[in-house]
């Protein structure tokens, strides 16, 4: 077995205010892997990105990135990873492309300007590289906080919530650059609240609870972990039956997804809900997705 892109091994955070953030977090990411982190506010999410990023230590377990445990080998460990975080931040008076030679020289890199090109130009920043930090729109910063960490060519890219917030177009640039990266085969991990995205984009999927790992599979395999198929409808009026609780995946104001044996279910329970009393419209039946399996599992 070649070794692991990133080893989390029973990790654990307790912040000194006493929120006992990590409660033995332990996966393997492989190399090569499009890998999701999922999981309500307040799961761990970041606080395990902070802890990989050798920015907060864990305080028990170990954390390595190719085999180098971050705790010793902090250097060499961070030179692997390229983390884009959650929170904004740049010095105003340097350019785009002056961030970017600053980044580039913190890891030692001089000349490195042909990247950054390459960069610019997949993000969509080519036009905006002479123009000063401070000018650029929320979005366009967005973008150069990707560009910054992947100045040195990381092999392990980290994305922690990379589209929270950001138009349309900067979320198809991304995904589009980082496919491809991932297909020249470097790692990444993406932390994310849209689960369509997740769904699509991750080979393997784990969903944080709490502190702990409560799911870790492959995308298809958590998706099928709920066999058979939901039935989702509106309630127009009436009281939805306690008989029918226990089939309940997910419930959004009037909208609620019910769990379905078989076929022949479906109108087991449109029978219940008309027994009840209950008017619905928008009914309809199909797969679960990756929203149905993580509320199942979070109940968030
Ligand atoms: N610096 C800190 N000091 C004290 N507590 C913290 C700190 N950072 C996070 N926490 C707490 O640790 C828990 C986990 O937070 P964390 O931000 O890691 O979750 P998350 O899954 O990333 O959530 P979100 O999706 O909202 O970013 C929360 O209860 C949070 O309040």
């Amino acid at each position: 077995m070649s070794v692991p892109a990133v080893r989390f091994d029973a990790v654990e955070k307790r912040y000194a205010s006493g929120t006992h953030a990590l409660r033995g977090v332990s996966f393997d990411v492989e190399e090569g892997e499009f890998f999701g982190l999922l999981g309500p506010n307040g799961a761990g999410k970041t606080t395990l990105i902070t802890c990989l990023a050798g920015l907060a230590t864990p305080t028990g377990g170990r954390i390595f990135v190719k085999g180098m445990d971050v705790r010793e080998n902090r250097r060499a460990a961070s030179l692997s990873l390229g983390i884009v975080p959650q929170e904004i931040t740049f010095d105003p008076f340097l350019t785009v492309r002056e961030t970017l030679r600053f980044q580039s020289g913190y890891w030692g890199i001089r000349k490195n300007d042909d990247w950054i090109d390459e960069i610019l130009s997949n993000l969509g920043l080519a036009d905006k590289a002479d123009a000063s930090m401070r000018a650029l729109s929320g979005g366009m910063k967005r973008r150069v906080l990707v560009a910054q960490a992947l100045v040195h060519k990381p092999p392990v890219i980290v994305l922690d919530e990379p589209t929270a917030g950001v138009d349309v177009e900067l979320r198809e640039h991304l995904w589009d650059f980082i496919g491809r990266l991932h297909n020249e085969g470097r790692t990444i991990i993406l932390t994310t609240h849209y689960l369509a995205e997740a769904q699509s984009l991750c080979g393997r999927i784990a969903i944080m609870k709490k502190g702990e790992v409560v799911a870790l599979d492959r995308t298809e395999a958590l998706l099928s972990r709920f066999d058979g198929r939901v039935l989702r409808c509106r309630i127009l009026e009436g009281e939805f039956p306690k008989s029918l609780e226990g089939d309940l995946m997910r419930r959004h104001g009037a909208d609620i997804a019910l769990r379905l044996a078989d076929a022949d279910d479906a109108l087991a329970k449109l029978e219940a809900l008309r027994a009840a009393g209950v008017r619905i419209e928008n009914l309809t039946v199909g797969q679960p997705d990756l929203e149905d399996v993580f509320l199942a599992l979070t109940g968030a």
